[in-house]
């Protein structure tokens, strides 16, 4: 395990009031023998449960995958150059099938059947963007796109391990924006973001999600360019970090393109055209760093961290660290909490691939609430987001094969009715540049 992650999960045993331990050996399919490790402690309201497992054969070599044990077990074996292996463990019966028997130590829990269980993610596997593995074999691309399929069209997002972003790259960017929101209010002013210009820093309670009269109080800083108007001269390596990161990030994206086509039986290029500028003129693809500061007790009425709103463009990839307070909504309008699963990145639907896969893909809807516990409100929050967005001119019309007969429009038609989308009202979508507008006018108007 790396040390950052251990850290973590030793911080998290300590909190917690009471925890359990399970070890247990197994064979997967091939034969081989399996450590398996089952980690449970109190989360906050929930019980988390973090599930590690490692062929036993050689534990120094091995890369710990991580695992919720109501989810299908999968493991992306350690990525050899240029080659992907998933290894499905279905067939052992762990995944979907009983919940694992882990009473040790839990017994004392009264109250457990009050606590919520984290079971709403369901895992997507993934690949290695630092790797040299540009172009994964297709039945692994394949069988990664049917899990994304399955939990993008029921839940709207997916955790994904073995994404081969090093943590370390993360936690240098949280560094470098926790030093310039040290700096006074007028340096960090001199980047604020200019509409309709989305790159820049916006100072807390400027941008605001929900519609209702809330302050939303966050640090941000939209990259929308690696090569200017960054804060380098006042927090020195500032763009290094940022750029390796976007980097990174960008060649996940280029990836989980592919997947998504697939996940849909398009042509694996079909979204690669469709977004190929990303970080460069006509494309409006952003990292964004998120700093939420600390909030004392006790809450204070009309301040919220992030309001509830759906990302606009294609998809969004998050990191964060492991304070808490991201909430998603279920299609029946409930509210969940998202567990933190250390070292994995989220993927989350966006407003122009509902609109584009004719809410195949609904859009997620999502916030950060203010955490309950005054321990936790008062420490500062991290997140980084990267939206992915397609080419500003790209028409954004459900794709035919998606539709119903009496959806399709007829020939020669540009603009499209939009059965579940947000844009239902208006009826019209014509490209991803101009609904992106649209929605900044609202999230920025004061
Ligand atoms: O900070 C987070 O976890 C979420 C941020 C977010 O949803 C956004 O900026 O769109
Ligand atoms: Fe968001």
């Amino acid at each position: 395990m790396s040390s950052d992650i251990e850290a973590i999960m030793k911080e998290k045993i300590n909190s917690s009031q009471k925890f359990s331990l399970h070890i247990d050996e197994s064979t997967d399919i091939s034969g081989h023998a399996q450590l398996l490790a089952y980690i449970r402690y109190i989360d906050g309201d929930v019980i988390a449960t973090n599930f590690f497992i490692r062929d036993s054969r050689n534990l120094e070599g091995q890369v710990a995958v991580f695992i919720w044990p109501t989810n299908r077990v999968v493991r992306l074996y350690p990525p050899a150059k240029g080659s992907l292996f998933v290894a499905s463990y279905d067939s052992q019966g762990y995944g979907g099938g009983s919940q694992p028997r882990i009473r040790t130590g839990a017994q004392g829990i009264e109250s457990e059947s009050k606590l919520r269980y984290d079971r709403h993610i369901t895992l997507g596997t993934f690949c290695c963007p630092s790797g040299t593995v540009d172009v994964p074999c297709k039945s692994t691309v394949r069988r990664v796109a049917a899990q994304l399929h399955r939990a993008l069209s029921e839940k709207g997002l997916a955790l994904l391990v073995n994404h081969g972003i090093p943590e370390d790259k993360i936690r240098a960017v949280y560094n470098a924006f926790d030093k310039f929101c040290d700096l006074p209010e007028d340096a960090r002013n001199t980047y604020r973001r200019i509409s309709p210009c989305n790159h820049g820093y916006v100072s807390p309670g400027t941008e605001r999600f929900s519609r209702e009269h809330i302050e939303e109080m966050r640090h941000t800083f939209n990259i929308c360019w690696l090569d200017r108007k960054l804060p380098e001269a006042e927090v020195q390596g500032f763009q290094s970090v940022v750029t390796s990161l976007a980097q990174d990030f960008q060649k996940l994206a280029t990836l989980l393109l592919r997947v998504l086509a697939s996940s849909l039986d398009l042509q694996a290029e079909y979204f690669l055209h469709s977004h190929s500028n990303m970080f460069e003129e006509g494309n409006e693809s952003c990292m964004r760093l998120l700093y939420y500061p600390p909030l004392g007790a006790p809450p204070t009425p009309g301040v919220t961290r992030c309001g509830e709103h759906a990302d606009y463009g294609t998809f969004t990839l998050l990191a964060q660290d492991c304070e808490g307070g991201l909430e998603v909504q279920a299609s029946n309008h409930r509210w969940s909490r998202v567990g933190h699963l250390p070292g994995s990145i989220l993927i989350n639907t966006g407003e122009l691939l509902a609109s584009w896969t004719n809410a195949t893909y609904p859009a997620l809807r999502h916030r950060v609430v203010v955490p309950e516990q005054p321990k936790i409100r008062s420490k500062g929050r991290h997140s980084i987001a990267f939206f992915v967005h397609p080419d500003n001119n790209t028409p954004i019309t459900p794709i035919q094969c998606l539709m119903t007969k009496a959806e399709q429009p007829s020939p020669n038609s540009c603009s499209v009715k939009n059965r579940k989308s947000h844009h239902a009202k208006h009826n019209t979508i014509y490209t991803a540049y101009q609904h992106l507008q649209m929605r900044f006018r609202e999230t920025y108007a004061s």
